[in-house]
């Protein structure tokens, strides 16, 4: 296979310090799992319905429909006769591949295999843990099932009858020939490649050589390393996946002369791919790294002139062609790559932004002593969008930088960690050569993760030519999750089930105000908004202006009316109490005097009028063991917005919203697949401290008795328990915290930080929010999963709080119901069983069948037969489900007092 010439990546690759700080707050089996299920794509994406527009059930047979179309589409004769001599579908392909009959199976599939045998899994690695830790659902431990094509059903989601799932299958077991031409892309494509996406020309790094537009290939993705200690140019590595701090790429000096970015977060030591563009991959598959040249090609050395450039330098007019094209949103590495590339023969090295180092596609050029250095992203994502970063650090963030690493480390090495500087080699687990680079001298196909078979849209040549445009179709894919890109536009939108409870726990009113702190793209925003029926208002805020367009224009197409986007900086959203203070006492002029802003005080006091009725009071379903302050939510009337009543931007008195949803910007550790994180434990500290300070704005900004739900994508504590432990501690008396329902999602983590002693939460807080673990959530029947915490609906059984203080798991054998310490539970809808639980568990039974290739296929028999929920229809018996997740956290907290 040629998987097996490969390294498949089976869990996402970590900073060692950060790794061992992981290990020690979830302990190894826990983080191998997740680690392993952040290297793959989700099998169950899901899809909101935009229930302003389209009715669940209808949409259901719409996506089938769609769907089903794109797999015609790929299977059909047409489709394979384009590319004359292929023929995908056949055990034996004359091209060199084969897809053996059987050996790709929808996820449905795979979970009705008894069987355990290991497939497609490198040994070894993550054996011992938890059920997916070798990055392999538990289910997909099979042997291949018998249908060989992939087909995808689309569900409705039992609990959620507006979310659809799709789902995926994987990993396939490709078999193509060692001999097929190669095409190695960058990590980002690489990551896209995983979720559905084609890949576009500037993700491409090298090719063998002679590929013509049309031919097969093979495709891998190459991993970053750490470059040798000596190199001085230091770029921060994941700034885009943080999606928040542009200014990461801004090295800036500070007072002691050690470069942070623009936050004041220490910049991550450097790591390379090490393959500069248009390398050629030699037969047998190693591509040679660009350290390993001393000189650059003679013909560079021509265009160069009698003075070579040194490695990472652009001419001067080149530089500023660069950074023009680059500051006019134009596209992207390549730009320099083409300039130079132009006239070179294939296969030449180039050495300009030739080596991706982390974030997505940013690249740095700067290499050896060199402190002239262009660094430059590309995203390539699934829908074809480039976009770019470009910036000249100084010559003097070269020196400083490497202090700054030291400083870093010296942190780092105070941790849990047993490993060394952050900028060692030795790090990521790779090997140094001689001259402190790692990995050696090669990149060889067991250091790189195979992605699929893919047709080359382009030529070798134009590969490298290309700045734009697709340059190879993926035809077979590790992982086979149909693409929703575009899909059934403005009646469904592709929106991950953790952000989708999210937004239900906040659930606001219609007719309430609404604040969304950190909105954009706006996903959450609108799903908030179709919660409130489109009614109330409801401010997006987002610190970038062109994410506030984005707010916009995803409202345009869902139909929202009730949002207000502006662009701010939220951590400034609140009048300053000099301001309030100035308004209250003294006549308007002078208050806007004082303020320098007249539409704030404006909006000044007086606060916002009680004339709503009372809003009842949230069911609950777990209570504390301690008295809670009294809850004023029960009292406090809510504001009323009337229709086209407008909010108005920043900044608002202090508690001018019933709800607000603080989604800030995080490490992003939850989002999936992800084959290398390169955040640092400084950096993760950092992060935690800048969404306290959103969150000191958040308080100020709730209407006492209002509620405010707290969510980030990723799986570090310190973001998270650390966070909402501070919080309660901070506001003592202010806020409280809520049960974050509807509860799918697991408990949160008990104890204290194992580096800083911080505390996390107690049992009970633990119980109250929701950590989603990448990997898998279950949802069975409670009879299946007695050891596990069960939030469930019929008879009062679920979470509950006992007379010792302690929250248990109420067991069907249990009767609580002359327990005076136990109270019901909100009903949820009948037929839904909701598992809370960690580990390895029993695994369901089935799922429905895929859909027969051919003709539109009908929903599949049990949701025909079984019995409606809602617009829904689910087997009665037997319909247990598998949520295979990104990583999230969800907490709601309720203001009792102005702090
Ligand atoms: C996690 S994303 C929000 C995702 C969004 N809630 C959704 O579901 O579509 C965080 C956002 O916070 C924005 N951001 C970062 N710092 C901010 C600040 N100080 N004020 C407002 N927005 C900020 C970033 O631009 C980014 O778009």
């Amino acid at each position: 296979m040629a998987n097996h010439h490969y390294g498949v990546r089976a869990a996402v690759r970590w900073d060692p310090a950060v790794e061992a700080y992981f290990t020690a707050c979830f302990g190894t089996p826990r983080l191998a799992a997740m680690s392993a299920a952040l290297a793959r794509p989700s099998l169950t994406p899901t899809l909101r319905v935009n229930t302003l527009r389209s009715n669940p059930q209808d949409v259901i047979q719409k996506l089938q429909h769609e769907v089903w179309k794109q797999q015609q589409k790929y299977h059909h004769p047409s489709h394979r006769n384009h590319h004359q001599h292929h023929d995908h579908d056949t055990a034996n392909i004359r091209d060199g591949t084969r897809v053996r009959d059987g050996e790709v199976a929808s996820f449905n599939e795979l979970q009705t295999t008894a069987t355990s045998t290991s497939w497609n899994v490198p040994d070894g690695e993550g054996a011992a843990a938890l059920a997916g830790a070798d990055g392999v659902l538990p289910a997909q431990r099979t042997q291949p099932p018998t249908n060989p094509t992939s087909t995808t059903t689309v569900r409705l989601h039992p609990r959620f009858p507006a979310v659809a799932v799709l789902f995926g299958s994987g990993p396939c077991d490709i078999d193509c020939d060692p001999g097929l031409p190669e095409v190695v892309v960058n990590r980002f494509a690489g990551e896209a490649v995983l979720k559905g996406a084609h890949v576009y020309a500037p993700g491409v790094l090298a090719a063998s050589g002679g590929i013509a537009a049309g031919d097969l290939v093979a495709v891998s993705t190459a991993l970053e390393r750490p470059v040798g200690h000596n190199e001085g140019q230091c770029v921060d590595a994941d700034a885009d996946e943080s999606h928040l701090l542009e200014s990461l790429y801004l090295s800036v000096p500070g007072p002691s002369g050690a470069l942070s970015c623009g936050k004041g977060l220490p910049l991550t030591p450097r790591l390379a791919v090490g393959i500069s563009r248009g390398a050629k991959v030699q037969p047998g598959g190693s591509v040679p790294l660009s350290w390993t040249r001393q000189t650059p090609p003679r013909k560079l050395q021509r265009l160069q002139g009698s003075s070579p450039l040194r490695r990472g330098q652009l001419r001067q007019p080149q530089q500023q062609e660069l950074r023009r094209r680059n500051q006019a949103g134009g596209s992207s590495a390549e730009c320099c790559e083409g300039e130079l590339a132009d006239g070179l023969r294939e296969g030449a090295e180039l050495s300009t932004a030739a080596d991706y180092i982390g974030g997505h596609g940013s690249s740095s050029t700067s290499h050896g002593s060199s402190s002239n250095s262009c660094s430059v992203g590309n995203i390539s994502d699934s829908s074809g969008v480039l976009s770019s970063e470009y910036s000249e650090p100084s010559s003097n963030s070269t020196t400083s930088c490497s202090r700054d690493r030291e400083s870093s480390s010296s942190r780092s090495s105070s941790s849990s960690s047993s490993s060394s500087s952050s900028g060692n080699s030795s790090n990521y687990g790779v090997e140094e050569d001689e001259r402190g680079n790692s990995g050696g001298s090669s990149s060889r196909r067991q250091d790189r993760v195979f992605l699929g078979v893919a047709r080359a849209v382009l030529g070798r040549r134009a590969m490298f030519r290309a700045q734009e445009g697709l340059a190879l179709q993926m035809e077979r894919r590790l992982y086979d999750v149909p693409s929703c890109n575009g899909l059934l536009r403005g009646e469904v939108m592709l929106q991950a089930l953790p952000s989708i409870v999210a937004a239900q726990v906040l659930n606001p009113r219609p007719g309430t105000a609404v604040l969304d702190m950190c909105a954009a793209p706006g996903g959450k925003t609108t799903l908030l908004a179709t919660l409130m029926s489109d009614q109330g208002r409801l401010v997006a805020l987002d610190r970038t202006a062109t994410k506030v367009a984005e707010i916009r224009s995803l409202a345009r197409d869902l139909g929202v009316r009730c949002v207000e986007a502006y662009q701010a900086d939220a951590t400034e959203a609140v009048v300053t109490e000099a301001a309030a203070a100035a308004a209250e006492q003294l006549t308007e002029a002078a208050a806007v005097a004082a303020v320098g802003d007249s539409k704030a005080v404006a909006r000044m006091p007086p606060p916002p009028q009680a004339t709503s009725s009372p809003s009842p009071p949230r069911p609950s379903t777990i209570a504390s063991a301690a008295p809670l302050p009294t809850a004023p939510s029960s009292t406090r009337p809510l504001s009323v917005i009337a229709a086209g009543q407008l909010l108005g931007p920043p900044p608002y008195p202090a508690g001018t919203f019933d709800h607000i949803l603080l989604d800030p910007p995080c490490s992003a550790l939850g989002l999936r697949p992800r084959l290398l994180h390169s955040w640092n434990l400084p950096q993760l500290r950092a992060m935690a401290a800048y969404q306290r300070s959103l969150m000191h704005t958040a308080v100020r900004l709730l209407a006492p008795g209002g509620e405010m739900v707290y969510c980030t994508c990723t799986i570090n504590p310190d973001e998270n328990e650390a966070n909402v432990a501070w919080a309660l501690d901070r506001f003592s008396g202010s806020l409280r915290l809520l049960p974050a329902e509807p509860l799918v999602g697991l408990t949160g983590l008990t104890g204290a930080d194992p580096e800083t002693g911080s505390r996390w939460l107690s049992e009970q807080e633990a119980a109250m929010v929701q950590r989603f673990d990448p990997g898998q959530l279950f949802y069975e029947r409670r009879s299946m999963a007695p050891t596990a915490t069960i939030v469930g609906e019929d008879g009062g059984k679920g979470l509950q709080p006992h007379k010792d203080g302690q929250l248990r798991a109420a067991r069907d054998n249990e009767s609580n119901a002359s327990d005076p310490a136990v109270l019901s539970p909100p009903p949820l809808p009948p037929c839904c069983w909701s598992l809370r639980a960690m580990g390895a568990l029993p695994l369901p039974s089935s799922l429905p069948p895929s859909p027969p290739a051919g003709p539109m296929p009908p929903l599949p028999h049990q949701q025909v037969e079984g019995k409606e929920l809602g617009s829904l229809s689910v087997d009665e018996e037997d319909s247990p489900w598998v949520d295979d997740v990104m990583g999230f956290f969800i907490a709601r907290f309720q203001k009792v007092a102005q702090p």
